[in-house]
């Protein structure tokens, strides 16, 4: 069993292998990241641009309506380029190199300290050892980066160190597995799933300990790390520093799990952090995966009235030269000393034996104790150096104990399996197996590592499923009308409706703002063009989707959405051109959503003020991939949005954004019961039954009702609405969003069902705002024949069929068309 990396090599070879890859920035995804505070709408649309949209055909034999949809804008006059994902820009990425102030400033550290007071009111720990975060309110919604071109990857000199030049020696070798980034490093890492925090830890066990941050006590050699345990830290205002300010106990899990590792012999995985001040040598990159430890100690001290709990560590093997030691330092020897060990000492006071862990002298090591913490009767002021004896003492690992994991986990086995090429192991992260980094799954249709001039891949075979094979609770699916699962609440109203085969139904969320969900049947899904035909074209298609680059990472680093997508059409903001693929270069499948978006938005919102979409964002959702709350009121978007769902179900919720939802400001003496209440908004229902009371004249049921809505409000600790509104989406499903208030005032996720699903979403982009150069991409025509009718004809048809087999020729004219002509 070999613990360490790659031993001897030539340091300068590592370090030109940097990543050139750069992220491609700025789509629009819809996911604006203040759009609350977007009340400043730009001016709408210059209708005179817009050629009247529909053309609607008089009555027709076959009852079609024809639609006709042009932006009359310049021809192109940019080559068009194939349908494949846009080229990486050559330009290396640039080398910052940053100082302590520097990383603070900067706007992940902004970030981070923002998110580590909320850490800090949740007793984590994190924040002393990496500037991560999480557990403050959830994060709103995101967009992607802007068009500023940012590395793929922090090459070794950006990382924040205590000095800009870091004049420790250089390390024995180079550690087989790192990261330049937090999210890959826990995206590639089985043993290191822990986003938030220094250690990953499940089932009662730890699996990998990141060390870091942690500078003020700990200890690092070739053999030998000592750390504590996390918790405790703030923000010393006397000092400025972060420090243990609060007891850590030794009967909190943060420290028990690392006693059950001791006494179940389980090893743990220890990754060195560029700013952890104690490796004896200069790390490579941001993240280093050391090895395989074992713990060989655990216990607790209490310095100046702070009871901090420690952990020490040794690797399990012992023999061989861990990479991080001294280049050219004697190495290890090869027999390692398990005798000499530190002496014990039993507690005249407790009867508690503990080891004389420190150089000045032996302390007992029981919290409960008199003499705990206490060398020759005096409290620990300052913690004292270790016992060299303490920190030579070898441990030996039985040999017939094998790791659960290695160090190095393997590429994600079976990809070509067709159960396999969407499921969460093929977008989860991956260790390349030829340099080590840790790398993200970036790309829909290619997984290589982001190194540069690293050739390592993992081959993707995209397996086409049916829709039946990807959601088999589709057998809901019907050849009549689909069957509504959704569920809504007060003050939220449904009313329904039958359109052809379609199953209508429109929930109204405040006045004039509404959500309309077309439920598909098989009959529609299996048209031409039709949901069947799209979600396998989809699955073939190379449309270069990617994960992109969230704005503000919650941790430190460059974090992607959980989704892939791309977009066609108008380019939104500053996207660099070649992100954005022009309507006339996308796949016929990209064609028939819009086409049938169109027919959706024009059906739901009658009131004249429909603009037919000019853009169209496809996300792709492998396993247990989806998309938070947000809001895609970005200023430059119509009210209008609709999209549409294929291959696997999904749950598509809305709520009242907190700033809109939380009763603020209410207090049993100010309470005003003539303020009007927002339907829909914390305890409205009783705000206004108590308003009512009051405007009645009836003031001792007033006061009781108000007494009663204070009491509601004060056990009611919601940061936001709950969903006023769940709808089921199955495939062919269609939703249509109109109204500004759905997107200032509520906020909507979906959490997709199965191995794979497509979000296709139909936008009216202002076009003002767009350099007229790229108006062209948002350009398409639909020939009259080819224009989408909601199935009707067909409908019709069969309508006619089905009264002529029952023998009712009494009447030609369909029910529809009658329907139609009321
Ligand atoms: O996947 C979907 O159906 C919708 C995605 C969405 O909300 C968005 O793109 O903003
Ligand atoms: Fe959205």
């Amino acid at each position: 069993m070999s613990s360490t990396g790659r031993i001897g090599e030539d340091v300068s070879s590592q370090q030109s292998r940097r990543p050139t890859r750069e992220r491609k920035q700025a789509q629009h995804f819809g996911h604006s990241q203040q759009s609350e505070d977007l009340e400043e709408l730009i001016e709408a649309a210059n209708p005179g641009k817009i050629a009247p949209a529909v053309r609607k055909g008089g009555k027709r034999a076959s009852g079609k309506p024809s639609l006709l949809v042009t932006l009359p804008l310049p021809a192109p006059t940019v080559p068009q380029a194939p349908l494949l994902p846009s080229a990486p820009s050559a330009s290396a990425p640039k080398i910052k190199v940053e100082d302590d102030s520097e990383a603070q400033s900067g706007p992940s550290s902004l970030v981070s300290k923002k998110r580590s007071a909320a850490l800090i009111a949740d007793n984590d720990d994190s924040e002393l050892f990496t500037p991560t975060s999480s557990k403050g309110p959830a994060p709103k919604k995101q967009r992607v980066q802007p068009a500023t071109r940012k590395p793929r990857a922090a090459p070794r000199a950006k990382v924040a160190v205590k000095s800009e030049v870091d004049e420790r020696p250089e390390p024995r070798g180079q550690p087989e597995v790192w990261a330049e980034e937090r999210p890959a490093l826990c995206e590639a890492l089985p043993y290191f799933n822990a986003w938030e925090s220094s250690s990953f830890h499940w089932g009662g066990h730890v699996y990998g300990l990141l060390v870091d941050n942690d500078n003020e006590r700990g200890y690092m050699d070739e053999k030998t790390v000592i750390t504590r345990t996390s918790g405790g830290v703030k923000i010393n205002t006397k000092t400025g520093k972060m420090e243990q300010m609060v007891d850590q106990s030794s009967t909190s899990t943060k420290f028990t799990v690392f006693l059950n590792n001791k006494e179940r012999r389980v090893p743990i995985i220890l990754i060195v952090g560029a700013k952890n001040e104690h490796c004896p040598t200069r790390v490579p990159h941001r993240f280093n995966v050391m090895g395989l430890f074992h713990v060989t100690d655990a216990w607790a001290e209490r310095v100046n009235g702070v009871t901090v709990c420690r952990v020490r560590y040794e690797m399990i093997d012992l023999k061989a030269p861990s990479w991080w030691g001294v280049k050219g330092s004697p190495l290890p020897p090869r027999k390692p000393d398990y005798r000499t060990k530190v002496p014990a000492q039993t507690c005249s006071a407790c009867g508690t034996t503990s080891k004389q862990r420190y150089a000045v002298g032996w302390m007992c090591a029981n919290e409960a104790c008199t003499s705990f913490s206490h060398i020759n009767g005096e409290a620990l002021n300052k913690v004292p150096a270790y016992n060299p004896v303490f920190l030579a003492e070898r441990t030996k690992w039985p040999a017939k104990i094998l790791p659960p994991m290695p160090f190095k986990p393997a590429p994600p086995a079976g990809l070509s399996n067709p159960e396999m090429s969407t499921s969460h192991s093929a977008w989860k992260g991956m260790v390349c197996q030829i340099c080590g980094r840790c790398n993200s799954r970036t790309h829909w249709d290619e997984w290589k590592c982001e190194t540069d001039g690293c050739t390592y891949e993992i081959p993707i075979h995209h397996t086409i499923h049916k829709a039946s094979a990807l959601a088999p609770q589709h057998a809901f699916e019907a050849e009549g009308h689909a069957i509504s699962f959704n569920k809504w609440e007060s003050p939220v109203v449904c009313k329904e409706d039958f359109i052809g085969y379609w199953r209508k139904e429109t929930y109204e969320l405040s006045p004039g703002n509404f959500i309309s969900h077309y439920h598909a049947n098989l009959v529609i899904n299996r048209q031409p063009g039709g949901a069947d035909e799209m979600l396998e074209a989809l699955q073939g298609a190379r449309m270069g989707m990617m994960r992109h680059p969230l704005e503000h990472s919650p941790v430190e680093g460059v974090s992607l959405t959980r989704h892939f997508g791309t977009n066609f059409g108008l380019p939104y903001n500053f996207i660099a051109s070649p992100d954005t693929q022009a309507f006339s270069q996308a796949p016929a499948a990209i064609m028939d959503a819009l086409n049938r978006l169109t027919w959706a938005g024009k059906d739901a919102v009658k009131d004249g003020s429909y603009r037919p979409f000019n853009e169209l964002l496809c996300l792709g959702y492998m396993e247990d991939q989806r998309i938070k709350f947000h809001d895609d009121g970005e200023k430059d978007l119509g009210p209008d949005i609709a999209s549409i769902s294929l291959g696997g179900a999904a749950k598509m919720e809305f709520r009242m954004k907190g700033k809109y939802w939380i009763a603020k400001g209410l207090t049993a003496q100010t309470y005003d019961p003539n303020l009007p209440v927002r339907p829909g908004s914390q305890a409205w229902e009783l705000r206004t039954a108590a308003n009512e009371l009051y405007q009645a004249g009836r003031m001792d049921e007033y006061k009781a009702a108000k007494a009663e809505l204070f009491r509601a409000l004060k056990n009611d600790k919601r940061k936001h609405g709950p969903s006023v509104l769940t709808l089921e989406l199955r495939h062919g499903d269609m939703v249509v969003m109109h109204g500004e208030e759905i997107q200032l005032v509520f906020e909507h996720g979906v959490v997709p069902k199965g191995k794979l699903r497509f979000g296709l979403t139909g936008r009216y982009i202002k076009p003002e705002n767009i350099p007229v150069e790229e108006h062209w991409k948002g350009d398409f025509t639909i020939a009259p024949d080819k224009v989408y009718d909601g199935d009707m004809a067909l409908f019709k048809a069969e309508e006619r069929r089905r009264k002529e087999e029952a023998g009712d020729d009494s009447d030609s004219v369909s029910d529809s068309e009658a329907d139609e002509e009321d």
